[in-house]
């Protein structure tokens, strides 16, 4: 049995690897609307590739998971890049794993703040969603279009979460 996964805060450089954090970043602020309104400009650029490939922009209503969780699988998609945004106000876990040969390694798992959200780069391995708490909801930018955008792998044993907290 492996051990059980540790969980760390999400930083924009620790995710640096695998994609960006959406935060307000006070680096990326510009003032817009005569100063009303703060403007965290370009945060990430979604990826969608492929003939008649799109971005487009979805809700998922994520049901919490129960702890201890079994991270049994990862996957990836090879064609676009895609961002979960909470839309509810709470924390959310996000586990993701550098490539080894074409296979993730052991997951590398992080608690989102509710005010972060991430982009995972196209073909980054990455667990879907976790929610945790209550039902909540995700502004979801990804890819849409023809082809198959999803590779999936299943760990020989299980990685574990006990708890979703630091
Ligand atoms: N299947 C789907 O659209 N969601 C997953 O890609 C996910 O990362 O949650
Ligand atoms: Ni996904």
């Amino acid at each position: 049995m492996n051990q059980p996964l540790a969980v760390q805060p999400l930083t924009a450089a620790a995710f640096l690897p695998f994609g960006e954090v959406i935060e307000a970043m006070p680096s990326t602020m510009r003032l817009i609307n005569g100063g009303t309104t703060e403007r965290f400009h370009a945060l990430f650029a979604p990826e969608a590739v492929g003939e008649g490939a799109r971005v487009i922009a979805s809700i998922f209503r994520g049901q919490p998971r129960r702890f201890p969780y079994e991270i049994g699988m990862m996957e990836r998609h090879p064609l676009g890049s895609q961002s979960f945004s909470p839309l509810s106000g709470r924390s959310f876990l996000v586990a993701v794993s550098e490539d080894e040969g074409g296979r993730p390694g052991e997951p590398r798992v992080f608690l989102a703040r509710p005010d972060q959200g991430v982009n995972y780069h196209r073909n980054v391995w990455h667990h879907p969603l976790m929610a945790i708490g209550d039902p909540s909801d995700f502004l979801v930018v990804d890819r849409d279009g023809p082809g198959n955008n999803l590779e999936e792998h299943f760990f020989p044993t299980p990685y574990r979460i006990l708890e979703p907290h630091l």
